[in-house]
């Protein structure tokens, strides 16, 4: 390694370039490699060139021509460089910075008025101009703008080492956490349709020489490069300025691997430390402001009494007030599409902020037969697919800690549920290789429709009850109406009825008496009908904004519609499906047939809207066809407030079709 700019030591890290990184103890990334000999330094003019657009590859090219690199010739122009500030201007580089220096200044003076504040601001915490990167800053440049490429001003300014801009960005509040956009030249080309050449000239002069083209830079933040470039002074600033020091690139590589032996190596270890520490304490007081079952309830809609025994559960685990020996296991009992699967992902995700590696799934049909065991753990060895190893060992390799959803528990094979109860007794699993995954500090979630037909017909007499009961009262003229929508399953059901279907269906105590929580899922009540219609209607309203500016209105009696369209077997599903039916369905008709303006208001409004016969229909049991009822139609809502209906050809408008149960 020779000396890097202005006698510093060069740094190897992530990307630069020379000989194989794996040369140097304690950097493990591949593909990296120490600093070549360096290219001289970009000049403005070169890195104008990238920016104007149209420039000829053969000017950049023969602007790039090399030069010899005047010693110290980067820190001169840092210093007296400042050449966009009026008071230096290009002319007070000191002598000794050379014709680089001097060509830098002169040209980002010429280039300063033709940048945007924000190219301007990458350019001038490139070339180490505080004055103006300031300057910018109170002209209201965004300081966390991005480069076209994706990186910020502050990660060019740490890449190259300039502490002072670093310091100047970070007062003006510039977040230290922002990772990298750009990943590699090849697949920014790629992406953004440029020729890779145009792109590696532009990532060298814009942001940096020294790096290696071919290795992925996507996630690296200013602490990355500010480590890369061994500049101590950065490094700390950026940590005092509430730099993660835990957070990892797209390679999966926190600064600290990038780190040589000495002190910025310590620095790091130290904050990691003190970094985690108070993570874990803002956890704690984020939790305590917004707990989870504020959190599951802007997702979920009702199962009230399913949320408040999960969240309860999490919360004696996290604080300690649980059983460490054994891993927190539930059973998620209802129907299909009420929730049970979205419960379980939510749950994962505020445990993880890493989703993907947080939340397993395995749909239990996949193992009915017993030879599937091997594909749940793995085979032993001799077998096919040994060297595969298991679905759920794999996983859970990755992420012992992790929130395991296993789906349709009922239809899996005996002997894995005794692999399974093994795993929640013991809060251990041995594969089919022979190595032991400690997992007491994972969440298991079974579900099941085991006894969905009972819970569902239990809930909905519970609820006419209530009505009733309501009714009552609401006649009497009493205060304590009760609400027909809380309702909670009797303890008794729960004896009599529940427990013995599951008996009869698991056969084993054992296995029932390991699950620490059995959870009840209801069919939903009319008003969170009407929340989960909404929340449907409010996807697509913000669709049709996004892709086609239509404003998309409607109200209660919409709602109610559609609501009807509830089926307790398919549970939200029904309600997703009813909605794209009958409006998504003539919207894109209407769109197909041109008659919806860009820019327009268009306005959901039922016609016909008889209630009585949309009861006498449903009560009609031995008619199989059902009658059209309230009928949903389209209007457009004109300036002067006029609505317009939209006349959509049959038979694209799906409102005429009859349809049958
Ligand atoms: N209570 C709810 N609140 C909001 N959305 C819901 C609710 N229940 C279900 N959904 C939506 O319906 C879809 C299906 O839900 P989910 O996968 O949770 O069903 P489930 O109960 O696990 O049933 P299944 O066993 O059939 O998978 C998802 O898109 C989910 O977001």
């Amino acid at each position: 390694m020779g000396p890097g700019p202005g006698g510093s030591p060069v740094v190897n890290g992530i990307g630069l370039k020379g000989p194989a990184i794996a040369e140097r103890p304690g950097l493990p990334p591949p593909g990296l490699a120490p600093l070549q000999t360096p290219r001289p330094p970009a000049t403005g003019l070169a890195s104008a060139g990238c920016l104007v657009p149209g420039t000829p590859s053969s000017l950049m090219a023969s602007l790039r021509e090399p030069t010899p690199w005047p010693s110290g010739a980067e820190q001169h122009c840092c210093h007296a460089g400042d050449p966009g500030g009026h008071q230096s201007g290009a002319g007070s580089c000191s002598p000794g910075a050379g014709l680089p220096a001097l060509i830098t200044a002169l040209a980002y003076c010429y280039l300063r008025d033709r940048l945007s504040k924000e190219d301007a601001l990458l350019e001038a915490a490139r070339i180490n101009s505080v004055s103006e990167v300031n300057r910018l800053l109170e002209e209201g440049a965004d300081v966390n703008a991005r480069h076209k490429l994706g990186w910020t001003a502050l990660m060019v300014a740490a890449i190259s080492r300039n502490s002072s801009v670093v310091k100047a960005l970070l007062t003006a509040n510039a977040d230290p956490n922002l990772g990298d956009d750009f990943s590699s030249v090849y697949e920014i080309a790629k992406e953004k349709g440029l020729h890779s050449l145009e792109v590696l000239v532009t990532r060298e002069d814009e942001f940096n020489n020294r790096l290696n083209i071919r290795a992925n830079f996507k996630g690296c933040t200013a602490l990355h490069y500010a480590v890369l470039a061994d500049d101590y002074l950065t490094v700390k600033l950026l940590l005092d300025a509430g730099a993660n020091p835990l957070q990892k690139n797209e390679m999966g590589h926190t600064p600290l691997d990038y780190a040589r032996e000495g002190e910025i190596m310590n620095l790091l270890k130290a904050s990691e430390a003190k970094f985690q520490e108070e993570q874990r304490r803002r956890e704690v007081e984020e939790r305590r402001r917004f707990p989870l079952e504020q959190r599951l309830k802007e997702h979920i809609i009702g199962q009230e009494n399913a949320i408040a025994t999960v969240g309860g559960a999490i919360r004696r685990k996290e604080n300690g007030w649980y059983d460490e020996e054994h891993p927190l296991v539930f059973l998620f009992l209802g129907s299909s599409g009420i929730g049970k699967t979205e419960l379980a992902k939510q749950t994962a995700k505020y445990i993880h902020k890493d989703i993907k590696k947080g939340f397993i799934r395995l749909d239990m049909s996949e193992f009915q037969e017993r030879h599937e065991v091997a594909k749940f753990i793995g085979s032993p060895p001799g077998y096919v697919g040994h060297e595969e190893g298991g679905q759920l060992t794999k996983k859970l390799r990755q992420c012992p800690n992790a929130v395991v959803l296993f789906d349709e528990v009922d239809k899996a094979h005996p002997d894995v549920l005794t692999i399974m109860l093994q795993l929640f007794d013991e809060g251990r699993l041995t594969d089919g290789k022979g190595k032991t995954i400690d997992c007491k500090d994972a969440i298991f979630i079974m579900t099941s429709n085991v006894a969905s037909e009972e819970i569902a017909q239990h809930a909905l007499q519970l609820r006419q009850e209530a009505m009733e009961m309501s009714k009552k009262r609401i006649a009497e003229n009493l205060e304590d109406v009760q609400m027909a929508d809380k309702i909670t399953i009797s303890k008794q059901f729960k004896e009599k009825v529940i427990r013995p279907i599951l008996k009869a269906h698991f056969r084993r105590d054992e296995f029932l008496g390991r699950i620490n929580e059995i959870v009840y899922f209801l069919p939903f009540c009319h008003s969170e009908l009407i929340q989960l219609v909404n929340k449907e209607l409010n996807f697509w309203a913000k669709k049709a904004k996004a892709r086609h500016n239509i404003t998309l209105l409607w109200d209660r009696e919409v709602m109610d519609v559609l609501a009807d369209g509830y089926n307790l077997h398919y549970g939200a599903r029904s309600i997703k499906h009813e909605v794209e039916r009958r409006v998504v369905n003539q919207l894109a008709a209407a769109y197909e047939q041109d008659l919806l303006p860009r820019g327009c208001t268009l306005r959901i409004i039922v016609e016909d809207f008889d209630k009585q016969l949309l009861k006498t229909t449903k009560e009609s049991s031995s008619s199989t066809e059902k009658s059209k009822g309230p009928t949903l139609r389209l209007e457009i809502v004109e300036k002067d407030s006029k609505a317009r209906k939209l006349e959509i050809q049959a038979p694209l408008n799906p409102e005429n079709i009859t349809y049958f149960l």
